[in-house]
Formats: structure tokens, sequence, C-alpha cells
């Protein structure tokens, strides 16, 4: 390594990405050379050896569920700070993040199903409103080009609001389904139904539909383009080095 690279151009953070070349890997390293404090040191994908990373302070993950896992670790051996936008982080998945980290309590991952503001605040107003609520259900549509279903957000927040309703002592959702076609009422994530939508034209959306009765509540927010994750990953990258261990979701980063 230079001293130039040492020490990064100008005292910048030196970031490394990894799944460069895809659709949101490619709007990290746009955004990373635009901003003034921020030096993109490496762009990794696939058939690349991840050691091109090594000059990272801060490596970013936008890669495949089945390879992040691998990626994650090798950042935290080597003590680079992580900022994963990747999904498919279950939580056995973070408890093992949790324990690497253990051993490298100088190390900070921050991991966010989604990284756009609005996306996080409607998470957080879904949270709060899903003790006035018997039923719920929650709607993600996006690009047909996804390999996961349901989305990372709507995971997520299928989690808040089934933790918030167990707070509150509400029981099951109501439902007399008897007879279904498989799927028909969508995924069971914590007992609240999640139905995911794919179609040309959508970038990420989300509906969280509450009904009581004689009365409903939609809490909706939309992805137009990529670029409106970005905000969210810059903030990450910035703040994650003053983070050890491991953070998920941008709340606390936005607080
Ligand atoms: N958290 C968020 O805000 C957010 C936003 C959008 C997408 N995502 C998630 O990010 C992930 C990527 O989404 P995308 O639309 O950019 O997908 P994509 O398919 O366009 O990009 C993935 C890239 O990773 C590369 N890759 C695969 N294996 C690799 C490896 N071992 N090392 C390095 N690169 C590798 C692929 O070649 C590809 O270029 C998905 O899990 C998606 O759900 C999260
Ligand atoms: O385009 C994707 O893929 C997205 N993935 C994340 C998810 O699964 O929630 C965030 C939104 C976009």
């Amino acid at each position: 390594m230079t001293d130039e690279q040492e020490k990064g151009r100008d005292g910048s953070i030196r970031v490394g990405v990894l799944g460069a070349r895809g659709r949101m890997g490619a709007e990290v390293c746009r955004a990373v050379d635009g901003a003034g404090d921020l030096e993109l040191v490496a762009a990794v994908d696939q058939g690349d050896e991840l050691s091109g990373a090594s000059a990272a302070e801060v490596v970013v993950d936008f890669t495949t569920p089945d390879v992040v896992m691998d990626n994650l670790r090798w950042c935290v051996d080597r003590g680079v700070h992580a900022v994963v936008g990747t999904t498919g982080f279950t939580r056995q998945r973070l408890e093992q993040v949790r324990g690497w980290l253990a051993d490298r309590p100088d190390v900070g991952v921050v991991i966010a199903p989604n990284f756009g503001i609005g996306a996080v605040l409607m998470m957080q107003f879904a949270a709060r409103a899903a003790r006035h609520f018997e039923s719920v259900e929650i709607i993600e549509q996006h690009h047909p080009r996804k390999l996961d279903a349901p989305s990372g957000t709507a995971t997520h927040t299928a989690r808040l609001v089934a933790q918030a309703r167990a707070e509150a002592g509400l029981g099951p959702t109501p439902d007399a389904t008897k007879d279904e076609v498989p799927g028909a009422r969508g995924a069971d994530i914590d007992g609240v139904r999640v139905h995911a939508v794919r179609a040309t034209g959508l970038v990420a959306h989300q509906e969280v539909l509450f009904g009581t009765l004689g009365e409903t509540l939609t809490i909706r927010h939309d992805s137009y383009d990529r670029v409106s994750f970005m905000p969210g990953v810059l903030l990450a990258v910035r703040a994650v080095r003053q983070r050890p261990g491991l953070t998920v979701g941008l709340d606390a980063l936005l607080d």
C-alpha cells in the first residue's frame, strides 16, 4: 500500500464497493466518487479477488444473499468496517455476525434492509401504528429482476409490527379463510401476511395496510430511482467507523 492509499487522499475515507457492477453497486460508486470526503479505492464484482478491497477502511456490500456472509467475514477478520445493503439477514445470520464482532470489538458493521430515508420513516410509522389496529397486511412491489421474496424491507417491517402487536397484547389478525390456493394469502412472517408483487417499471415500493372497525390506514413508500438510497448509504459510510459492533437499520444513525 502506498502512503497515499494508507492515509486516503486529503484525509478522506477510503471506500471499497462489493457488487460494483450491479444496479446498486454502480450507483454507490457514483455517489462515493461525487462526495468530497470519500475516496473510491476499490470496485469489486464477481470473479474479482476480494483482496482488491484491502486498501478500504469501509466496504459497502450490495451483492447477493448467497455471498454476503463470506464477504462480511472477510471484512471483520481484516478489521475493515462494513455497510451492508444486501438482503437475506435472518435472525440467525445477525447472531453469527454479532459472534464475529465479539472477537473484533474495533470493527463496525451497519446492516440496513433499506437505506431510503422515507422507507426508514415508513417502517417507524408502521411500528407506531401497529398496536391500534386488529388487522395488518404488507404489500411490497419490486422490479422483476429481484432475486428474493419477500423483500428485506417487508420482512423487517413485519417483524417490527409483530413485536409491537405482541407488546400491546394483540392476538392473531382476524382471517376466516378455510379454502386457499397455496400462496393466495401471502407469506406469514411472524404472524403478519406479506404479499410480493414483481412488475417491469417498478423499483421498490411498499404499503402497510392497517384495519380496524370502520377505518383503514395505509402507509406507503415509493423509491422511483436508486439514487433514493444514496443519502442513507453515505450516512452509514461516514458513521460506521465510530460505531463498533453491529447496527441494524438506519434508525440510530438518523437520530
Ligand atoms: N438495503 C437497501 O436499501 C437496498 C436497496 C436496493 C437493493 N438492495 C439489495 O442489494 C442487493 C443487490 O441488489 P442489486 O439490485 O444491486 O442486484 P444486482 O444483481 O444488480 O447486483 C449484484 C451484484 O453483485 C455481484 N456479485 C455477485 N457475487 C459477488 C461476489 N462474490 N463478489 C462481488 N460481487 C458479486 C453481481 O455480479 C452483481 O453485479 C440485493 O440483495 C437487494 O435486495 C438493498
Ligand atoms: O431492489 C431491491 O432488490 C431492493 N431490495 C431491498 C429489499 O429487499 O427490501 C430494498 C429495496 C430495493
